[in-house]
């Protein structure tokens, strides 16, 4: 006899915990499967261990770059890759007490285990049938490893953060933002490091300012940028290395190779034909804007969603809106998908939202378009040897001069741009920015004061 809910979440990620526990707090009985971790994607081996170890290296920047200048005769003695993990990994266990407690108090019953559907209304995990009128598939991606010979001696994000000693030499193959991101936390944790990409640069489709801006502090900073570096083979050699030879007919020998080039969505494995909900063909599900698959009473959120935008407040936000409509009264909630805030927390920083220039040009025409721009060293930097960039950028369009986009790298952008993503959402023109008084002095202050 399967038990019966109101309301099946498959998968305890971002978008599976935020829907379960928001259906739950609208009175709904709900069951929440999880195969792994609590938390999924983002907590365990995504945005957290991440800037944790990103703050690791802003603290090694801090010492090594800035210290001798602000007055500090510092010598680094050594650093403990495995400190820094064993720091991190107890403030994850901490996390997932918060989301066991905030679970428990919803009333949201909690499996472990794999599951699978038996059909549209019935999923199966360890043994058990569970059956409910509504279910969120919300199991989000796993990282793809490239179909080469010797791909298998690499390792990916996951491998990344269970590495328990710092690797001497490493090469990150990925021009997204996670390869940017894992790459610029090695070099300046001190491994010798090299991104490689596929093309002319990383980051191809932010801004061109942006991506000019992180190509210059790479060439001058580190990490080493091999670009037009596609990876045709991993040989390991006797002393346990590992040589990557290059389509360009190029050679790169390192300790250590981490995929960085993208993520498949995890609908493979989860009987999902059972369901009769389609995927297309990578795998990822359509979904109407109120997350509805083809399927009524079965939906989607977060980063197996097709065309999704694959961040953990997106997850969040949709799952949350589809358990207010389906219990919470609010029959017209939806995550609106507009104007999404995004950060890489590269060296610097970038927060990028809207339009890009191009992007914004070939939209509304040259001819409605204006850009504003600024170009300066952080205050934080400008006083040591270790002078740093920041270059910043409003895309304006028509008479009125709304901003349809802003992008920025330099110091403190990470934390700059929530505030702008606000106004922007809200339609902000560029006379609404000109009359709001600068913070001074700060690099956010920029942003109001552009001619
Ligand atoms: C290295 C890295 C860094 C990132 N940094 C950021 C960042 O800084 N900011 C940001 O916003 N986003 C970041 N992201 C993206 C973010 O982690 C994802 O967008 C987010 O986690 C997606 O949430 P989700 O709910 O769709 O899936 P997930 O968080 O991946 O959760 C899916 C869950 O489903 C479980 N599951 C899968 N199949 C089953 C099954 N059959 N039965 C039971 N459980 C199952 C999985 O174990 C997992 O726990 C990062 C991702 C990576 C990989």
């Amino acid at each position: 006899m399967a038990q019966q809910f109101d309301y099946i979440v498959l998968g305890a990620g971002s978008g599976g915990i935020a829907s379960a526990n928001r259906a739950a707090m609208r009175g709904a009985k709900v069951l929440l499967i999880e195969a792994q971790h609590l938390g999924g994607t983002c907590v365990n081996v995504g945005c957290v261990p991440k800037k944790v170890m990103w703050f690791g290296a802003q603290v090694a920047e801090a010492i090594k770059l800035y210290g001798p200048d602000y007055g500090f005769d510092t010598t680094l003695n050594q650093f403990s890759w495995s400190k820094l993990v064993e720091s991190r990994e107890a403030y994850i266990e901490r996390i997932h007490g918060g989301y066991n407690r905030g679970l428990d108090a919803n009333g949201v019953t909690l499996v472990k285990g794999f599951g699978k559907f038996v059909d549209a209304k019935t999923v199966e995990v360890n043994g058990e049938h569970y059956t409910a009128p509504n279910i969120l598939i919300a199991t989000g991606g796993r990282p793809t490893i490239p179909a080469i010979p010797g791909a298998e001696h690499g390792i990916d994000s996951n491998g990344f953060f269970a590495l328990t000693e710092q690797p001497k030499r490493v090469a990150v193959v990925g021009a997204g933002y996670i390869a940017v991101e894992l790459a610029g936390v090695l070099h300046s944790l001190g491994s010798e490091t090299h991104l490689l990409v596929r093309k002319h640069a990383p980051l191809r489709n932010f801004d061109p300012m942006i991506v000019d801006t992180l190509v210059k502090l790479m060439a001058a900073e580190g990490p080493t940028l091999h670009t037009h570096s596609i990876p045709k083979a991993v040989e390991k050699e006797a002393d346990g290395s590992l040589t990557l030879h290059l389509e360009n007919g190029n050679s790169l020998n390192v300790d250590c190779l981490i995929w960085a080039i993208g993520r498949e969505p995890a609908t493979d494995k989860i009987n999902i034909e059972a369901s009769g909900v389609k995927v297309n063909e990578r795998g990822f599900i359509p979904v109407d804007e109120y997350q509805n698959t083809n399927v009524p009473g079965i939906y989607t959120v977060g980063d197996i969603m097709e065309g999704g935008i694959e961040l953990t407040p997106v997850a969040v936000k949709a799952g949350r809106a589809l358990s207010e409509r389906l219990f919470g009264g609010q029959p017209e909630a939806k995550m609106d998908y507009s104007l999404v805030p995004t950060v890489v927390f590269s060296h610097p920083a970038i927060g990028t939202i809207g339009l890009t220039e191009p992007q914004a040009r070939e939209q509304y025409g040259d001819d409605n378009v204006k850009v504003y721009t600024s170009s300066f060293a952080a205050m934080y930097t400008a006083v040591t040897a270790h002078r740093q960039a920041t270059e910043m950028k409003l895309v304006c369009v028509g008479p009125e001069e709304k901003i349809v986009g802003l992008h920025g790298i330099g110091f403190g952008m990470d934390e700059i741009l929530q505030g702008f993503a606000v106004a922007i959402k809200m339609g902000a023109t560029k006379a609404d920015f000109d009359a709001t008084v600068a913070l001074h002095p700060t690099s956010a202050e920029e942003f109001v004061t552009m001619r």
